[in-house]
């Protein structure tokens, strides 16, 4: 979308913003919450206990396996309802072409770290967020409340890794790899795209419609700190 803005600032104008880019602003203090906790800050300057970082890992890779199959449920209401002419089909494609090369990353690092995944067992913080997905997957769910839980999932990992990245970081060799997996640039342009895709959804959205895509919006924000928590705090 091409939006001109403020010619005197650069920035889109209030009617020319998204609605994602609003509803990052009013909720910006649980947004903040979700993409700089402890644990991610304890990553950045390198005073990470190294026990979190594997229990997120374990507990991380029984999350994707689920999330392969939500953006799977997203790709088959995206052919159902975004028009012939949209591009989400390729852009969701892409998304879950990159879950292969991730769930084979997860299986890697936990060989390197020593951890057998088939024996890591949920939490009740892991399966009660696998059940949101599980409510999104349902069919009665609108496209334009999933393609926002989408988005908001996967954004709060690559600003929170990007983080990570940024100068002044100290953060330890061997978890370097993890940050760089979703604090990339390539992953940060899809998150734009899957952020265009929502704000698209929700332009044409009813009242009812954009008030459960809002209310998933921040139940994907409670989730992520829950999960952040949990492997901070063992919990
Ligand atoms: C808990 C959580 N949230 C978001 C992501 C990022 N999406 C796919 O990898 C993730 N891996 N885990």
């Amino acid at each position: 979308m091409d939006v001109p803005g403020d010619p005197k600032t650069g920035q889109p104008s209030a009617e020319e913003e998204g609605t994602t880019t609003t509803w990052l602003r009013k909720h910006r203090h649980l947004y903040t919450a979700a993409t700089r906790h402890p644990l991610i800050l304890s990553i950045r300057d390198g005073t990470v206990d190294l026990d979190s970082f594997r229990r997120w890992l374990g507990q991380d890779y029984l999350f994707v396996r689920a999330f392969t199959a939500f953006l799977s449920s997203v790709l088959m209401k995206a052919w159902k309802q975004s028009g012939d002419e949209s591009s989400d089909l390729e852009v969701l494609l892409g998304g879950l072409s990159a879950l292969r090369d991730e769930i084979a990353w997860f299986q890697e690092e936990a060989t390197r770290w020593g951890i057998g995944l088939s024996g890591i067992v949920p939490r009740e913080i892991t399966r009660g967020y696998i059940r949101f997905l599980e409510e999104l997957m349902k069919p009665d769910m609108e496209y334009a409340t999933v393609a926002t839980a989408l988005w908001a999932i996967e954004t709060v990992y690559q600003q929170s890794f990007a983080f990570c990245l940024e100068e002044g970081s100290a953060i330890r060799p061997e978890l370097v790899g993890a940050c760089e997996r979703w604090g990339n640039n390539a992953f940060g342009q899809y998150c734009h795209e899957l952020q265009r895709i929502a704000d698209c959804q929700l332009t044409k959205a009813s009242k009812d419609d954009l008030e459960r895509a809002e209310s998933a919006f921040l139940r994907v924000l409670e989730h992520e700190v829950k999960f952040w928590e949990m492997c901070h705090e063992d919990l």
